[in-house]
């Protein structure tokens, strides 16, 4: 049995772990799929924003008209998107493959690993041993199991398969209501397609602080048609091959729609089912998610987990913060460090953007936390007028007693961007007043919407000087 001082489990953030600082340390990374580099690069963030760009210009006309010109949307070239998006990652990824191959401290093993043991992983008929093991295995998307799915298998499709699909379908059906659901509504939608999005609950981004979503869903229902408080019942397909979704609604009605694509965005499932982790004793929240503590350290000594197969946290951006942890911990383990989960932002890339980071203000309220808001139009800023913005605002929730920031959320174009001085001050301690008015705001740029969100809130409470 071949035995390695360290083995990764899965290509994606996993893969990013064995830098230069492991060139003395015998590696094994295993990767089940054909497609090496995990979700992000090949089905995930990447592709996705890769789309949402093309959509964005799509439907800008729109938004033209009312600043005086004049733009007309001729079509969009499905195609030649898809094939310039993954003509531009697929090289990537197997380029990548390619270099990790030819490292001389790492093998790849192109298997499904699970475990024989606490420090032993099957590989199909192959076993190897390692001193210590990391679990970075992902998340798939959840699949619902409905009558007359399987009939309709070859136009049901999920986020792993739907960005590769051979033609932009004309009618999409959507199932969920999260992100991916907003994002792909957002895409197809602004190229041309024309889509409903059934949820099952009655809020779109649930998660998402009350006032957004609901800013969100009166937005998004001028782009698709909107379908709360239904959820898929079954798929038929007809002799001709014509696909009808059918959903129910909490009262047992009925709901039929014609389509010719169906896309499951209902969540996903964490990929630690096939790993056998019984075999080597490692502790499983229900629904799969692998116990972690803050060093990213299983139940089990020599055993860490990251990503989205343990974080409670699917995105990119925590995986590799959770990875950073790991990797300073394998290398240096007389000196461990802990993963910051404090303030972890979040962006959707829909139309219209939108960025959080912190509590919502439903959460402040049943935590019992004393706070002040405020909420900046960006059409009250120079930019906003010059963007003729219509309804887009920033929500800020503080403290104040010290003045920190409690919860930063952002409705509107560049929301993604907008956001991140709000996470620095959060992240770094620095109070509102001190944000506000400590240093310039470039004028007139788009950021003094946050400039005058921060200056909101003293006003929301009482006015504070600052000592300079
Ligand atoms: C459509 C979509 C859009 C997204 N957009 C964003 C975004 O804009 N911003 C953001 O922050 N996040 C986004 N995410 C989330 C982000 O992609 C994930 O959080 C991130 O990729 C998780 O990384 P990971 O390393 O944990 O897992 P992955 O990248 O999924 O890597 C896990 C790897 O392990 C392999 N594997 C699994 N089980 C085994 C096994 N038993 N043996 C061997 N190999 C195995 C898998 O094949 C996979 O390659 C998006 C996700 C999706 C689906
Ligand atoms: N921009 C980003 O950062 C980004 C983009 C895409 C995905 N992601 C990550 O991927 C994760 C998964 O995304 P997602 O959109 O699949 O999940 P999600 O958890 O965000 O949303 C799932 C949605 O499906 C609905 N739903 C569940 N079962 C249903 C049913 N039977 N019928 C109808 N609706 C049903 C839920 O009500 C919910 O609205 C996200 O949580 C996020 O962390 C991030």
């Amino acid at each position: 049995m071949q035995h390695f001082d360290l083995a990764v489990i899965g290509s994606g953030s996993g893969n990013s772990l064995i830098d230069e600082r492991f060139a003395d340390w015998d590696v094994a990374l295993i990767e089940r799929d054909p497609v090496f580099g995990g979700t992000c690069l090949n089905r995930g963030c990447i592709p996705t924003k890769m789309f949402v760009v093309p959509a964005d210009l799509a439907a800008s006309p729109a938004h033209a008209a009312r600043l005086g010109v004049d733009l007309d949307l001729r079509g969009s070239d499905w195609g030649a998107i898809r094939d310039r998006i993954f003509g531009r990652i697929d090289p990537i990824s197997a380029g990548g493959l390619d270099w990790r191959e030819r490292s001389a401290n790492v093998t790849v093993f192109h298997a499904e690993a699970s475990f024989a043991g606490p420090k032993e992983l099957a590989l199909g008929d192959d076993r190897i041993s390692a001193d210590r093991i990391v679990i970075a295995t992902g998340s798939r998307p959840r699949l619902l199991a409905v009558p007359g799915i399987e009939d309709a298998a070859a136009k049901v499709y999920t986020s792993d398969t739907i960005m590769r699909i051979a033609e932009r379908p004309r009618r999409l059906v959507i199932v969920g209501g999260g992100y991916i659901a907003a994002e792909f509504a957002h895409v197809f939608s602004a190229l041309g397609t024309d889509v409903t999005l059934v949820n099952r609950s009655d809020v779109l981004l649930r998660h998402h602080d009350r006032e957004i979503a609901e800013h969100y869903a009166s937005m998004v229902a001028g782009q698709v048609r909107v379908r709360l408080n239904q959820e898929l019942a079954a798929l038929e397909t007809d002799q001709r091959g014509e696909l009808t979704v059918i959903t129910r609604d909490r009262n047992g009605i009925e709901y039929e729609y014609y389509a010719d694509a169906v896309l499951l965005a209902v969540g996903r499932v964490r990929n630690s089912d096939a790993l056998n982790l019984p075999a080597a004793g490692i502790d499983v929240k229900p629904g799969g998610q692998i116990h972690v503590d803050a060093q990213q350290r299983t139940n089990v000594d020599g055993v860490w987990a990251m990503g989205d197969v343990s974080s409670d946290y699917l995105l990119k951006h925590v995986a590799n913060a959770e990875m950073r942890t790991v990797q300073h911990n394998l290398l240096y383990p007389d000196n461990p460090v802990e993963t910051d989960h404090r303030y972890v932002p979040q962006a959707v890339f829909s139309h219209p953007q939108i960025a959080s980071v912190g509590a919502t203000e439903e959460q402040l309220k049943a935590w019992g936390v004393r706070y002040v808001a405020s909420r900046q139009r960006y059409a009250d800023v120079a930019y906003g007028w010059a963007l003729e913005d219509e309804g887009h605002f920033v929500k800020l929730l503080a403290d104040p007693g010290t003045w920190h920031l409690l919860g930063a959320h952002i409705i509107g174009p560049q929301a993604p961007s907008l956001i991140q001085p709000l996470i620095q001050a959060m992240s770094f301690n620095l109070p509102v007043p001190q944000m506000a008015r400590g240093q310039y705001w470039i004028h007139p740029a788009l950021p003094e919407v946050v400039e005058n969100a921060l200056l909101g809130l003293l006003d929301a409470h009482h006015p504070v000087y600052l000592d300079r």
